[in-house]
């Protein structure tokens, strides 16, 4: 029924105007279709159109009220299409308060834009107002920049003029004053001219004068002087006289002078003495380069030193020294019989230590010392030759010092070739040789003060008489592969796992196999000597250290150990050259206990294949597989 209030259904079909009128159909059959409407009549009908009035509606509307009013339910549906209506209407108010919301909206929005726009143009003011002040800035700045140079330009043409001016003043009295000096020194030349000639005039009018004056002085000269001769004589004469006829007072003459010569000769002597003696037994000489015996002196320096060497105890030799069993065996019947020597107070036996440099030499001195009860003192041999004249003092201070040792003294000259050489060698100076005959001389005896021990790289460059006063020599060999596993384990604990243990330090390592890890690198380090495997070690640390988190990893120690090996290549390199120039022994005999076997430099130079062929790879001549 809603047609009737003017509302369509969107699916209901639109009324059928056309049915019955005498209007032919839009649509029409095929045939109808093939008939087309001409133009005018096209217009015809549109403008009937216009016209046209629908009364079918208004007899439907008739006829459907008739039917309401005999409905008993008209009013309801009044009612219903009245609320119809007033839901629409409240939709529509809806409908346009949100249509007024979105106007806000849009307003709000056209404002913030129009603020936004205002504000960028702001901006592009201000950002114009800097841009022209900079611009003016820089305008102001160039005129006064342009205002200084013309100022400069000023100062400098009125310098220049000045400078002329000055220059100009300076030349005149320059000028005047050479002109005057000209007119002066002719006036002096002048008057030293006349005062010479009236000087000349004068002598020659007063010289019998000078003469007879003269004459007189030389007379009265001769006179004084032979009177004091005169009268000297008289006095020492008589005095002589009276003192030989007197017999007391020749002899108390006699005792006063001798008693004084004998005053200050005994003063002489007690003063050298005595300071020998407190040099002797406070100090120690200047060539001892380090001692574990008591020093008044040293002690005051290094108190805390002192007291440590007091505390320590007799250790054994060879602890931390890690050598081939044999050599290892031998050195411990050295270290015993060292010691009951000690105890005994027997003659002390001098050892010849001798190999390759870091093979342990001087370690082992030190701890025989310490084991035996000794105390130990360390020369070198290299600052003996520096001393020139002196050496041989310095050489018999060292031996004085040495015999007044209370617990008995190691002397360990270390390098010792450089200083003991064959005395028919070229290369000895004079004072070298001197020292050598003081360092005979002083060890021409067995002494149960002190036991020498020597350590040299070069043993076969030692005088013969050097030789003979040696009682034991043991070489040092290269580490084998059993030693040097020994080593990195020994170094490895000691500069790694040790600190990495104490939870103070900041190092760590990381989980590996370390004793695999000790004996791969082992086989890897072959002819590195002890000194070299403990100072990897200590790269071994440094590499923890200077890493971010101080950990040690695997891959770390690898590396140090791949860079040491590289040096030592280098190092070896480098020592052949320099031996094979020196003509030195290059090799020792590791199994025998005798030693320089020199090897020829030619030897070493070709290649068994002939010098042709390939130099060979740098190996440790000193190598002990
Ligand atoms: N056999 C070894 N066992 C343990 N450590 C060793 C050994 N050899 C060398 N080292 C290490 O190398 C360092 C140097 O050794 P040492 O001074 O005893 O060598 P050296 O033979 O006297 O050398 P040089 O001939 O150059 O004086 C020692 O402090 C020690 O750390």
């Amino acid at each position: 029924m809603s047609w009737l209030f003017g509302i369509r259904n969107k699916g209901a079909p639109p009324p059928d105007f056309n049915a019955g009128g005498d209007l032919p159909p839009v649509g029409g059959s095929g045939d109808d279709r093939l008939q087309q409407p001409t133009m005018d009549e096209k217009a015809r009908r549109s403008a009937m159109e216009a016209y046209r009035f629908d009364s079918s509606a208004l007899e439907r509307a008739a006829a459907a009220a008739k039917e309401l009013e005999k409905s008993k339910h008209a009013k309801e549906a009044l009612e219903l299409s009245k609320l119809q209506e007033m839901t629409k209407q409240q939709e529509m108010l809806a409908k346009m308060k949100e249509y007024e919301a979105a106007i806000e909206g849009s307003k709000v929005e056209q404002k913030r834009a129009f603020e936004e726009e205002r504000r960028k143009t702001l901006a592009e003011e201000t950002k114009q107002h800097q841009q022209r002040a900079q611009y003016q800035d820089q305008l102001t700045r160039k005129r006064y920049e342009e205002q200084l140079v013309q100022q400069q330009r000023l100062n400098e043409e009125n310098l220049r003029r000045q400078e002329e001016s000055v220059a100009k003043q300076e030349a005149m009295r320059k000028a005047t004053i050479e002109h005057e000096m000209e007119v002066r020194s002719k006036l002096e030349a002048k008057k030293l001219e006349a005062e010479a000639l009236a000087k000349a005039k004068a002598d020659r009018e007063n010289q019998d004068l000078y003469l007879e004056q003269l004459r007189l002085k030389a007379a009265e000269n001769r006179v004084t002087v032979l009177e004091s001769i005169k009268t000297a004589g008289t006095v020492i004469g008589s005095g002589v006289h009276s003192l030989l006829t007197d017999w007391d007072k020749t002899l108390t003459a006699v005792g006063g002078l001798s008693l004084l010569a004998l005053g200050v000769y005994t003063a002489k002597n007690a003063t050298s003495v005595s300071a020998r003696f407190i040099e002797a037994r406070l100090g120690k000489p200047a060539l001892v380069r380090e001692t574990s015996r008591f020093s008044l002196l040293e002690s005051l320096k290094h108190p805390v030193l002192s007291i440590k060497q007091f505390q320590t105890k007799p250790a054994d030799a060879l602890a931390g020294v890690i050598l081939e069993p044999k050599l290892e065996e031998r050195l411990r019947d050295v270290a015993i019989a060292t010691k009951n020597t000690k105890q005994n107070r027997g003659m002390f036996r001098n050892i010849l230590m001798y190999g390759p440099p870091g093979t342990g030499k001087t370690m082992f001195a030190k701890k025989l010392a310490m084991h035996s009860g000794l105390d130990y003192a360390i020369l070198t041999g290299g600052d003996i030759a520096p001393l020139g004249n002196d050496a041989v003092t310095a050489m018999h201070k060292v031996f004085d010092w040495a015999s007044t040792s209370r617990k008995g003294l190691l002397l360990f000259i270390d390098e010792a070739d450089a200083f003991l050489r064959k005395r028919s060698s070229e290369s000895i100076s004079e004072s070298l040789r001197a020292c050598l005959n003081a360092f005979l001389y002083r060890t021409g005896e067995q002494s149960n003060k002190f036991m020498l021990v020597l350590a040299s790289n070069t043993p076969e460059q030692f005088d013969w008489a050097v030789n003979d006063r040696l009682d034991e020599m043991v070489e040092f060999s290269l580490p084998g592969l059993e030693e040097r596993e020994r080593l990195l384990r020994l170094y490895f604990d000691k500069f790694v796992l040790e600190p990495a243990s104490q939870r103070h330090r900041r190092l760590k390592v990381e989980q590996f196999d370390f004793g695999q890890f000790c004996t791969e690198m082992a086989r890897l380090t072959e002819g590195m000597s002890g000194r070299e495997i403990a100072k990897l070690g200590v790269a071994w640390q440094a590499a923890a250290y200077s890493s971010t988190d101080g950990v040690l990893t695997r891959q770390m120690a690898e590396e140090k150990v791949r860079q040491a090996l590289l040096q030592h290549s280098q190092k070896v390199e480098w020592q052949s050259e320099a031996e094979r120039r020196e003509a030195k022994s290059l090799t020792y005999s590791s199994k025998e206990t005798t030693y320089a076997l020199p090897r020829s430099s030619a030897a070493i130079e070709a290649p068994p294949g002939g010098p042709s062929q390939k130099k060979p790879s740098p190996v440790n001549p000193y190598t002990r597989r």
